[in-house]
């Protein structure tokens, strides 16, 4: 497939459960390597968009396609990492991580050489024969994070990754993944609930309109390289993005009714 064509693009995607339409004629396209982040009130059909696009299930109408072929069913170039690191209790970080390369073919030799370096790259050397149940929340996330990498997926699907760990362990985990980003240059889809999360990942920010199953919002984000670098939270153009983001997703917070009042 030619390097123009998008490595994902959605052409009306509807989906219902039952009598609920959860998404209703969704389009929008992904670049080889681009970072998108979906925001929008809970039950707008997030999470719902990223197991499309893995692959768990299947769009009722509309067109989903990766690299120009029809998503029939999940693949390992389309990886998840689960809010819960989602890892094997009863193996080690780095058994965790070498599982996903065994997966892949990976020889046993090799093996052992890149998650060495996937441990590194993570700041996980040092606990790397510990058990999910020896390490804190932040370091699970970043064993999981380890683990998709390993994978070598074309686009990393993160559904709130770091919803369940502090403010501070949360910034360093999205330093890293930029940082990790800049490196294997897959795509990445970034469920998340923060606007900021949202502003200091992303290429491009969609608002899900809640209720609707619509993108009732786009934003592109224009931040100076390299992107992880902590201080662009601080940038005039990421505080302004994040008022702009925050008054379309209040406003959409607002009963219709008042909203056309407000109009009116
Ligand atoms: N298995 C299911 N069966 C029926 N309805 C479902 C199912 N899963 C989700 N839904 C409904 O689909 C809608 C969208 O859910 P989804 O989880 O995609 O939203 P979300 O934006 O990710 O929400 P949150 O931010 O709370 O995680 C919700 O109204 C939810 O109740």
């Amino acid at each position: 497939m030619s390097a123009a064509t998008p490595l994902l693009e959605a052409a009306d995607v509807s989906f219902r459960y039952d009598a609920e339409t959860v998404l209703d004629r969704v389009s929008f396209t992904l670049g080889r390597s681009e970072v998108l982040a979906l925001l929008g009130p809970s039950g707008c059909g997030k999470t719902t968009l990223l197991n499309l696009i893995a692959g768990f299930r299947r769009p009722t109408s509309g067109r989903l396609t990766f690299d120009g072929a029809p998503i029939r069913g999940p693949g390992p170039d389309r990886a998840v990492v689960f809010q819960s690191g989602a890892l094997f209790d009863w193996m080690t970080a780095r058994s965790n991580i070498e599982f996903a390369l065994g997966c892949r073919g990976v020889p046993k030799a090799e093996r052992r050489r890149t998650s060495d370096r996937l441990l590194e790259l993570v700041g996980l050397s040092g606990v790397a024969e510990r058990y999910p149940y020896e390490m804190s929340g932040g370091m699970r996330q970043r064993v999981g994070v380890a683990r998709v990498l390993a994978a070598e997926p074309r686009v990393m699907l993160m559904d709130e990754p770091f919803a369940a760990v502090d403010v501070q362990t949360r910034e360093g985990l999205q330093e890293e993944v930029l940082r990790l980003h800049a490196e294997a240059r897959s795509s990445i889809v970034f469920v998340t609930h923060s606007i900021e999360e949202a502003v200091f990942l992303a290429d491009r920010v969609f608002v899900l309109e809640r209720g609707g199953g619509r993108i009732a919002a786009e934003f592109r984000v224009d931040l100076p390289g390299p992107r992880w670098n902590a201080l662009n939270r601080l940038h005039p153009e990421f505080l302004r993005l994040r008022e702009e983001i925050y008054l379309t997703m209040t406003d959409q917070l607002r009963p219709d009714a008042e909203r056309r009042h407000a109009a009116a």
